[in-house]
């Protein structure tokens, strides 16, 4: 095989309380790659389709997981990448992250698989760390695995697969405007007090367990963060009025979905999920600001050729 086409999706990183840990990845939203192999040696971004981004590898976060992973496999061909971008850069639905992984995949799948997905992960890190100035893995690791992932360390790399309860859905809402993660990283506190840190790793425990169990009451009473979003709410306009009125409607919960400004909600079945995107809408529309809207099942499936 020379070539490849892919589909890279996007994810929701920290699933309200699991700051830097937790993800779950999203279906029909996402990048479309083509991965060539030449013999040209080397790592090149020939096309980037969508929005304006650095075609020099080193400056692309594509290329900085692609040249990480190349120079040590050493293989004797090299790539180009074509990305079409359709995740907006600074969007909070790990655009960053899903053409990280993407090159990574999409070469993996041409050398005949010789890493598995935890050391794609790792790659996936490099390419990550450019754009969030941290190796953070809690979006790569929903996109490489699929389904809701824990990130349990990254160094050394452990990702933990979680179960994905049948008749979950997410809704979010993405306003057009731009939240850097670097920059919505730097707002945070270095220290957090105790109390704080309790609520939170309880409702990380109680939402693991309620996944397992498909609890459904016990992911709305999990689904609270108290120590990232009361920093990074002041970035996203109106998100305690979507919050609200999307708990009205039934949501299970709603969070800042990454760094922001996108809001994800999580609801049991379709109709809830269609309530909720409508009441996003709502409260939007009486804004100047632009936003679109997505209704999307968990994809447990994660990045795959097409
Ligand atoms: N291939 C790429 N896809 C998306 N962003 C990229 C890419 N290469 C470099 N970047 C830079 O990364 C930043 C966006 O990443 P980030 O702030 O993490 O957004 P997101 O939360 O959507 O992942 C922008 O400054 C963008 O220019
Ligand atoms: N844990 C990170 C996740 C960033 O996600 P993104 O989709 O905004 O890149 C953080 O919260 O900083």
């Amino acid at each position: 095989m020379k070539e490849i086409k892919i589909f890279s999706p996007a994810t929701v990183a920290n699933v309200a309380c699991g700051f830097d840990v937790l993800g779950f990845c999203l279906d029909t939203i996402g990048d479309e790659m083509v991965i060539r192999k030449t013999e040209k040696k080397g790592i090149t971004i020939t096309k980037i389709e969508g929005y304006d981004l650095p075609f020099e590898a080193e400056n692309n976060v594509a290329g900085v997981s692609a040249l990480a992973m190349y120079n040590d496999l050493q293989p004797d061909c090299g790539f180009e990448i074509e990305i079409y971008k359709h995740i907006k850069p600074g969007s909070g639905i790990g655009s960053s992250s899903a053409s990280a992984v993407g090159s990574v995949f999409g070469i993996n799948e041409l050398l005949g698989k010789p890493l598995d997905k935890t050391k794609l992960t790792f790659y996936a890190m490099k390419g990550e760390a450019l754009a969030s100035k941290c190796e953070h893995a809690d979006n790569l690791a929903p996109a490489i695995f699929g389904g809701f992932t824990l990130v349990k360390s990254v160094n050394p790399l452990l990702v933990l697969e979680l179960p994905t309860p049948l008749d979950l859905y997410a809704t979010l809402i993405h306003p057009q405007i731009e939240v850097k993660t670097s920059e919505a990283r730097a707002i945070l506190p270095k220290e957090i007090p105790l109390s704080n840190a309790i609520t939170q790793w309880a409702n990380v425990g109680s939402l693991v367990h309620a996944l397992h169990t498909s609890d459904y009451d016990l992911i709305k009473e999990s689904l609270h963060d108290v120590v990232i979003e009361p920093y990074r709410k002041q970035l996203i306009p109106h998100f305690d009025e979507v919050k609200n009125s999307v708990l009205e409607v039934g949501a299970l919960g709603c969070a800042i979905s990454g760094s922001g400004p996108s809001i994800f909600a999580l609801s049991k079945g379709e109709t809830t999920a269609k309530a909720v995107q409508s009441a996003m809408q709502n409260v939007y529309s009486k804004t100047d600001i632009k936003f679109e809207t997505y209704v999307s099942k968990i994809n447990v499936q994660g990045i795959r050729v097409i």
